[in-house]
């Protein structure tokens, strides 16, 4: 019988909206032949609960068991329907690679932590699992994070200098020249904030299209307050970050405070308040990428999007605006922007397979390149 080449790639963010999952051929050169895809969302007891898990609380340990078990749940359903539409059997995967969930994200204490239940994926799948891609990289004194930048310069590279641009939760950038390494890192908030301020005031998870959003303005005193009152912005590279910092709180706090110093004490906002801030926010997400990009890729001739904020048209055209060089999405290039992320750790579980270094110290800052992830046999 020849050897499987096909492997499988489960990607739940940041954003907490559900699971992508490819199944992808890879050739000798770890170029990916995409066979299909399936996004499952997560039920909303396991949203909430993931979301919960995200900020110190009671029973954490057995909390986070049963939540790892539920994902693992969740990502066996995406797995099959999977070979369903590809009309194939688990035998003929040689592996999967599973990110599992960022709740936990602290390179600088030396721990980041994802949940996932690998060995009940084994068993529910029998598919050789590769699991827990970030902790090697930050036992090496580098961030675990982000991981995507040497897949994309495997798929993205150009002869001339290019930005991929991320647009999950978080938004990370990866810069590709023709002849250096790759390197990448978190710029700040793409949808977290959004999501998190238009749930709150319109009920749904998020702004589709940036509608909602569309019709504020945003306001230019509140994003450079925004701006200056966090450090972390102007950090230098390499740099990772997540709802460890972008949380409900800091953006409660942020807003509070601003108000107060403009003397305006008036709690419940206008329906065209809330929708100035979410275009603030939106503004504030687009700005930082936009900083990033002119401070480590000046050169760059062109801006390829992936993730779910490629589908917000509000923050496209910001991002347009303010860009220094054109910005299109990755379909382009023929990758769906939701199936990148999910390609990637597919990528992943080859790399690790073939003993490939995926973790490179040019993005992360590690000691040295490390193979990353763990292997749970089928
Ligand atoms: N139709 C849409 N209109 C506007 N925004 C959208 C749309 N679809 C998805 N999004 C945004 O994209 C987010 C999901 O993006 P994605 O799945 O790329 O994030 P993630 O993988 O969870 O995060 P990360 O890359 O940070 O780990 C949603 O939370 C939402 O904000
Ligand atoms: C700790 C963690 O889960 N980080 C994610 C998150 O989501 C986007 C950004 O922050 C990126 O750094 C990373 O994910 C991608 C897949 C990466 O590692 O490249």
């Amino acid at each position: 019988m020849t050897k499987p080449d096909l492997y499988i790639g489960l990607m739940s963010g940041t954003s907490l909206d559900g699971v992508d999952a490819v199944l992808a051929r890879f050739d000798a050169n770890g170029s990916p032949s995409l066979l299909a895809r399936a996004s499952v969302d997560f039920p909303s007891t396991l949203h909430d609960e993931l979301l919960a898990l995200n900020i110190a609380g009671a029973n954490e340990l057995e909390r986070s068991a049963l939540a790892a078990n539920s994902l693992a749940r969740l990502y066996a359903q995406a797995v099959e329907a999977l070979l369903g539409q590809a009309r194939i059997s688990p035998k003929q995967v040689a592996a999967l690679g599973a990110h599992g969930q960022t709740v936990r994200h602290r390179p600088d204490l030396g721990f980041t932590v994802q949940l996932n239940s690998p060995a009940l994926l084994a068993e529910l799948t029998g598919i050789s699992v590769i699991a827990d891609f970030r902790s090697r990289d930050v036992a090496a004194g580098g961030q675990g994070a982000p991981l995507v930048p040497i897949f994309h310069a495997g798929v993205f590279k150009a002869p001339h200098t290019r930005v991929i641009l991320n647009l999950g939760g978080i938004a990370n950038i990866t810069i590709l020249r023709p002849n250096e390494a790759p390197k990448g890192f978190d710029t700040g908030p793409a949808n977290m904030l959004m999501d998190l301020w238009c749930a709150k005031h319109t009920g749904c998870a998020f702004d589709e299209d940036g509608a909602w959003g569309a019709q504020g303005e945003h306001d230019a005193s509140l994003l450079a307050f925004l701006l200056n009152s966090e450090p972390w912005f102007a950090m230098p590279a390499p740099k990772s970050t997540g709802r460890d910092l972008f949380s409900q709180e800091w953006l409660e706090t942020r807003l509070t405070e601003y108000r107060m110093n403009a003397g305006l004490n008036k709690q419940l906002l206008t329906q065209r308040e809330a929708q100035n801030i979410q275009a603030t926010l939106r503004r504030l997400t687009a700005e930082t990428i936009a900083q990033s990009v002119r401070a480590y890729a000046a050169d760059a001739e062109e801006v390829l999007v992936c993730g779910g904020g490629a589908r917000n048209a509000a923050l496209m055209l910001d991002l347009q605006k303010i860009m220094p060089s054109p910005v299109r999405t990755t379909e382009s290039e023929g990758i769906g922007t939701q199936d990148v992320e999910a390609l990637a750790f597919a990528w992943l579980a080859w790399a690790h397979q073939q003993g490939i270094t995926a973790g490179h110290p040019d993005v992360t800052g590690a000691r040295g390149h490390r193979i990353l992830g763990a292997c749970w046999p089928a």
